[in-house]
């Protein structure tokens, strides 16, 4: 059946969690629709490493069963990583349920996954070619669970420091306004990516074509990173808007109004809210605010969750497409 669980924003809207139920023990985690591995803080890490964490016992669920010989290891394109066993075991999220699903078992986990203590760790939803697990391949939840979901899709509902809903196996149309925009996915690089080769500054003239003009629509990334050129001519609409190399990005006064981003998600417009890209003050005064729109010089570019709080997103794994609408 369908699933629905309500999601959290941590602190500044940083990333959003949600509970999942594994082996009957719940852990609150991070959705990431731009990875493929299900790990999990759990009672082999050591007591320092779990300190604040809540954790997954394999020993107390019935139903773990241990996969000999297999190992995962993964990197972010942040820097941060994870690694270590694999088991296999019963995962409920909101009533849609998976039996046998790989549970991957941190025994390393890098340090702001550490003192990040409200997440049990991540639940890949990209696809699953890029599960990292040794020998065998692993499945993610949403590629175990799509022959059973009364529809093929999962949706992300994000919002500005306020509960929002991660759903499994069918389309709740209150949350958003207006049709959805469908565009097709392209699969080959195993993330939801579709082309992305326009964008406009507060209702202003498009502009042509954006390098590369690929994107990847990804919840686990906190900012909207896009192409210098967007990025360019988006801040060059903002007063006081300077690249700033000491805080690593583009910051302008928080006192400033920000335009709406208007861009391409295969070939209709999708608009981000000026206010959404506000990020976050970076001095203790709060007159000097950090973008949530930044540069990337690495392609497809990146549209996380500042995308995410301004525009509902269907992900169709059962004909590979991506439905947006404003909410
Ligand atoms: O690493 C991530 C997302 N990642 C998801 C798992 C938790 C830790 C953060 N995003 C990201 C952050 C910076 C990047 C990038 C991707 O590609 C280029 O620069």
């Amino acid at each position: 059946g369908a699933g629905s669980v309500a999601n959290t924003p941590e602190a500044g809207d940083v990333e959003y969690l949600a509970p999942v139920t594994i082996g009957g023990q719940t852990v609150n985690m991070d959705f990431d629709s731009g990875s493929s591995d299900l790990w999990v803080f759990n009672t082999q890490l050591s007591l320092n490493t779990l300190s604040g964490h809540m954790a997954y016992n394999p020993a107390q669920s019935s139903t773990f069963q241990l996969l000999p010989g297999s190992t995962f290891s993964i990197s972010y394109g942040d820097g941060s990583g994870a690694a270590g066993n694999v088991g296999t075991d019963t995962v409920n999220i909101g009533g849609a349920t998976v039996t046998g699903q790989a549970i991957e078992l941190a025994t390393d986990v890098s340090t702001s996954f550490v003192t990040d203590t409200q997440s049990t760790g991540l639940i890949g939803l990209a696809f699953s070619k890029l599960n990292t697990v040794k020998p065998v391949q692993q499945k993610t939840f949403f590629d175990n669970a799509l022959a059973t979901l009364p529809e093929p899709v999962f949706t992300a509902d994000l919002r500005h420091n306020a509960a929002g809903t991660y759903e499994f196996g069918a389309i709740d149309s209150t949350k958003f306004s207006g049709p959805l925009a469908w565009t097709p996915v392209n699969t080959t690089s195993g993330f939801w990516q579709f082309t992305s080769q326009a964008f406009a500054v507060g209702g202003g003239a498009p502009s042509t074509s954006v390098p590369g003009g690929q994107a990847i629509a990804d919840t686990g990334t906190t900012l909207m990173l896009a192409d210098q050129s967007v990025v360019d001519g988006y801040y060059s609409q903002v007063q006081g808007a300077v690249n700033n190399a000491t805080v690593g990005g583009v910051t302008f006064p928080c006192s400033a109004t920000l335009p709406d981003l208007q861009i391409d998600v295969g070939g209709t417009m999708a608009t981000v809210r000026g206010d959404d890209i506000n990020f976050a003050p970076v001095d203790q005064t709060g007159t000097t605010c950090f973008g949530g729109l930044q540069a990337t010089t690495v392609q497809p570019q990146i549209y996380g969750d500042i995308f995410f709080k301004s525009n509902f997103v269907a992900f169709n794994g059962g004909n590979n497409s991506l439905g947006v609408a404003p909410h």
